[in-house]
This record gives C-alpha cells, sequence and structure tokens, in this order.
C-alpha cells in the first residue's frame, strides 16, 4: 500500500486531504504540532513533531519510510502577527523536512510543497503564469519564495513538486480567512461586517479541487521538478463577493472600514493561469464559486 505523509495534517487543507487520499487507497500518515484525532479523517498513523525540531523529524521519517510527503504545514494566515514564527515555520520547518527526506534510505517517489500564489505580490498585471518572477510584496510571500528556493536547493537531488495555490476556502476554514469570515457574519444575522481593504481581487478556488489536484500531481511522473499554479483563472473583486454572499443568503449587511483589518503591504488583485496543470494532469475539477458559498452558508 502507499504510504503518504501529511505535514500540517489537522489544518483546514489537510484533513480534506487526508480524506481525499484514504480515499483513493493510500495508508495517510500525519506529521502533527500537537496530538489531534483524525481518523475520521481518514489518517491511520500520526506522529507528533514541530518541524523544527530537525533531530526528531529524521527519526520519525525513518520509520515511516513514506512514498509520497505532502508539506501542508506553515503559517497560511497573511497578516499573521508573530514574525518569527512565521518565518520558523515556513522557512526553517520546510528545510528540516527536505533534509530529512535526503537522509532516507528509500528515497519517496514525490514531495509536494505548497508554496502560493501570494509569491507573485504586486509585480504584474492580469493572468499569472508560473513564469511571472516572484516579487514578493510581504513577509508571508517571502518565506514562501524563499521556501521555494529551498526546494531548487534539493531539485536534484529529491522529486520536488512546487504547488502556488491562489486563495481557496470551504468548510471548516478559519474565520481569519476573508470568505469565512463574511459567512460567519451572515450566519449570525449581524447588521454590519467590519473589513480591511476593501479595493482587492482574489482567484478563489475550492478547497476539494485543490487536495483533488494535489492527489492527482503526486501520481504524475510528469509533475516532478515542476511548479504549479493551482487556480480557477478568475479574479473576483472583494464587492462582487459581498454580492454573492448576500444574494445567496438572502441577508443584507453593511461594510464598516476597521484600521485594524486593513493590510499596509497589501497584495490588491492575484489570479492565475491554470494552463501549466491542467497539461500534466488535466482539467481541474472546478467548482463554481456560487456553489462553494452556498456549501459554507448551509454546512
Ligand atoms: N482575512 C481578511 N481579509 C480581508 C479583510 N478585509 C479585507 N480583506 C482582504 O481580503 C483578501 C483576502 O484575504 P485572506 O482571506 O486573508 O487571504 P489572502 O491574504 O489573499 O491569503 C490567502 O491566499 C494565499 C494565496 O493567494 C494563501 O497563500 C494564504 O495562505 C491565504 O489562504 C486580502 O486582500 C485581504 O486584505 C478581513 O477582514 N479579513
Amino acid at each position: 500500500m502507499t504510504t503518504t505523509l501529511i505535514t500540517g495534517a489537522a489544518g483546514f487543507t489537510g484533513r480534506y486531504l487526508a480524506r481525499r487520499l484514504a480515499n483513493g487507497g493510500h495508508r495517510v500518515v500525519a506529521l502533527l504540532r500537537e496530538p489531534t484525532a483524525l481518523a475520521e479523517a481518514g489518517v491511520a498513523e500520526s506522529h507528533v513533531c514541530d518541524l523544527t525540531d530537525a533531530t526528531g523529524l529524521h527519526a520519525i521519517m525513518r520509520r515511516v519510510q513514506p512514498d509520497h510527503i505532502i508539506h501542508l504545514a506553515a503559517i497560511a494566515f497573511v497578516a499573521h502577527d508573530d514574525l518569527a514564527d512565521m518565518y520558523q515555520s515556513n522557512i526553517v520547518g520546510l528545510r528540516n523536512l527536505l533534509g530529512a527526506a535526503n537522509c532516507l534510505d528509500r528515497q519517496p517517489r514525490s514531495i509536494l510543497v505548497a508554496s502560493s500564489a501570494n509569491i507573485y505580490g504586486n509585480g504584474r498585471p492580469g493572468r499569472l503564469s508560473e513564469d511571472v518572477p516572484p516579487a514578493p510584496a510581504n513577509d508571508y510571500g517571502v518565506t514562501k519564495a524563499a521556501g521555494e528556493m529551498i526546494c531548487r536547493l534539493f531539485e536534484r537531488r529529491l522529486p520536488i513538486i512546487v504547488t502556488r495555490p491562489f486563495n481557496y476556502t470551504g468548510v471548516g476554514q478559519s474565520p481569519s480567512f476573508l470568505i469565512p469570515k463574511i459567512v460567519d457574519h451572515v450566519r449570525h444575522h449581524a447588521p454590519d461586517i467590519e473589513l480591511g481593504n476593501l479595493d482587492v481581487a482574489r482567484d478563489f478556488s475550492d478547497v476539494r479541487m485543490v487536495v483533488d489536484a494535489y492527489a492527482r500531481l503526486i501520481e504524475e511522473p510528469a509533475a516532478i521538478g515542476g511548479t504549479f499554479n493551482v487556480c480557477s483563472g478568475e479574479a473576483t473583486s472583494l464587492g462582487q463577493l459581498l454580492d454573492s454572499i448576500r444574494r445567496l443568503s438572502g441577508h443584507d449587511f453593511a461594510v464598516r472600514v476597521n484600521p485594524a483589518f486593513v493590510r499596509a503591504d497589501e497584495v490588491k488583485t492575484l489570479c492565475g493561469d491554470a494552463a501549466r496543470i491542467e497539461a500534466v494532469i488535466g482539467p481541474l475539477a472546478r467548482v463554481p464559486l456560487d456553489e462553494t458559498l452556498q456549501w459554507m452558508l448551509t454546512a
């Protein structure tokens, strides 16, 4: 049986990915920061180890001997206020993981590393292909761009796949993120909502499409060594998003700007080109944004 190790398996994406892989016949092993019950998500075995603990990580990797590794563990909230934690988790954690993978007797078949569309920053307008040079506009983007450079250090030695997911959402995502925050607000029938930067647009996808893409990428030898956007190809402005949520929920609400949520180092618009990934794994299992929002509003 194929053993697949997921770092960050207890997170929003990790739980969907574990279920998707278990349904696809994988034996899913979770690497966790703290003990978490994940049997319901399809996880067969769990190990607790912080990725900054290189020695502990080496021992676990030698025991698990994974066929595939999917690295999701990271600080994913762009405005995370503990910078030391963000740099430690997103850069040192990844470096330790690849160092440990490089010491295995039997090399994994693939190591998928989740980077981020945020690395594109504000460098270029329009639909972004993977050839657009990274131009991070904030610390989060810097940590993810640095992570990609670490992957390059190991690319001759390890079968690495880098993904650049654009924004995605679904039931269970933390309300620190934009869409679950608005959905939570609507579900509580609150009159007005406080947001930050309003003049922004994002390329939103459904978490189920993203984990399906990951599950297909690790099985595809042609993906090894590649960097892939994971996206819908459509930008939705915050104004359009608010209108859709008002329409689908039948609940009207006003928006107020709270300076506490305004980001100084904002990435204004992100919209991705999915041509490269679709050339390798075929069409993405896209879900219309309205369908994802409806799922979240009624969950
Ligand atoms: N979270 C949040 N965002 C707000 C708010 N008001 C406006 N925004 C704006 O809404 C946009 C989306 O914010 P998030 O949902 O926090 O996502 P993100 O910063 O775009 O980052 C997400 O996507 C990246 C890939 O593009 C991911 O790498 C990252 O982990 C995260 O999922 C940003 O431009 C943010 O400034 C608010 O009250 N809360």
